[in-house]
Formats: structure tokens, sequence, C-alpha cells
């Protein structure tokens, strides 16, 4: 499989203090890899910086075979190949679910999913002209999927995605990123559930500002 992406002993502080100190990781195609790690680990500032909007200190973040220059706003790449979900969804409350999922299209004239059956596929279609100000949080996860989805993205960066889930709306977000992989994206999340980490093919953790493999 080909790599997406390669980093090479990747470094970050804040204010003199180093949070990653080494990262090294290749992200493949076909990939699906969770990192978990403590509070405090630098998990999110990994993915911040995998998802290029942040810069890294020292280091080399290569993009299918080509070295990225720091502090260059790499905004292409991240709006056409990466789809973003967060724990806290990062809706905009004031939009009806369609408008939050065709959000990324306004920037680009591509090649988009077709809404209607992304939304069929994440069971949302029902609620496409609803404000998303009144979903419950698994529906407002299914939205967040959709609106990463909805530019094709080859790889899905989801920073604690079901962590504000209760158990079976868990699964559901679960079984749609799987799915997500299956059709060929590739996937990296961070999470502290175990039963979220144990359904990826890799289990990394993020300790000392490195990563270590973990089975
Ligand atoms: N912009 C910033 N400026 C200064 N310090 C920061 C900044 N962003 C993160 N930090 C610090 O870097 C450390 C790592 O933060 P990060 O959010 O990456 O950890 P995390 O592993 O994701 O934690 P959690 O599991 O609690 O979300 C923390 O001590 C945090 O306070």
């Amino acid at each position: 499989m080909k790599t997406i992406i390669q980093l090479n002993n990747i470094t970050k502080g804040y204010n003199d203090r180093q949070i990653l100190t080494g990262i090294n990781i290749q992200v493949k195609e076909g990939d699906f890899i969770a990192i978990v790690g403590k509070s405090g680990a630098g998990k999110s500032t990994l993915m911040n910086i995998l998802g290029l909007v942040e810069y890294w200190d020292e280091g080399e973040y290569i993009y299918r075979g080509i070295s990225l220059k720091n502090k260059y706003d790499h905004y292409k790449i991240r709006l056409e190949e990466i789809g973003f979900v967060f724990q806290n969804y990062n809706l905009i409350s004031s939009l009806s679910c369609r408008e939050n999922i065709l959000l990324p299209t306004l920037y680009y004239g591509g090649q988009t999913k077709e809404l209607e059956k992304l939304a069929e596929q994440l069971n949302i279609s029902h609620l496409l002209d609803t404000s998303v100000k009144v979903l419950s949080g698994g529906e407002k996860q299914r939205v967040g999927i959709a609106r990463a989805l909805i530019l094709n993205p080859k790889l899905i960066i989801a920073d604690e995605p079901t962590g504000n889930l209760d158990e079976e709306n868990k699964l559901i977000v679960l079984d749609l990123l799987e799915k997500a992989n299956e059709n060929g994206c590739s996937i990296i999340l961070i999470t502290h559930d175990h039963l979220v980490a144990k359904r990826a093919k890799v289990l990394l953790e993020l300790k000392g500002g490195k990563l270590h493999e973990k089975n």
C-alpha cells in the first residue's frame, strides 16, 4: 500500500516545553490507526500537525513523497485530501444539517460525494433540513462524519470522535468509520476508549513525546 503521510522525527513545543520529542509514523492507504495516551501527552497536537492545521518545529513531514515546507499553509492538501471529525462535532449551530455537510464544498469546485446518497448511508436523510441545534450527540456526529466525507478524503483524522457518545451511538459511529475505511479511506483517530482502540488495525501509544507500538 502507498504511503500517504510520513513523519520523520517531528518535534513540537510550546514556550520551551517539549510536547512531541521525535514522532515517527507512516500513514498508508487502507490504514486504520488508533492513538492512545494520557491527558496532556500531545495527542491533539499531533493530530493537528498530521492534519496540517498546526506547524511543527523540527523534523520532516512527507506527503505522498513530497517533503512539505513548514510555516506554509498547505490548505489544498488539507481541503482536498483530509476530512476532520471532532469530539465536540464543531458544527455551526445556526445552520441546517445539509448546510453544515456542504460547508467544505463552498471553497471547492471539484468532485464531491452525492449528498443524498451519503446521508442515506449515515441514516440522516430525514434530518437534512433540520437545524443541528436540535440533534442528539449521535446525530451530530453522523453529520460531522458526512461533512468529513463529502469531498471524498483519502484520510480521516478524528480527535476522540466517540468521546461524547453513549454506547449505542459509539458503535454506530465506529461502524461508519470502519465502512469508510473499507471503502478505501485511511483513518487515524485518538481515543481514550479501549473498545474503540481495539477496533483499529494498528494501536499506538503517545508517551514521552514519542509513539510506541501497543498490542
Ligand atoms: N496552543 C498552545 N499553547 C500552549 N500550550 C499548548 C497549546 N496547545 C496545547 N498545549 C499544551 O500542550 C500539551 C499537550 O496538549 P494536547 O491537547 O495535545 O494533549 P492531549 O494528549 O490531546 O490531551 P487530552 O487527552 O487531555 O485532550 C498540554 O499540556 C497543553 O496544555
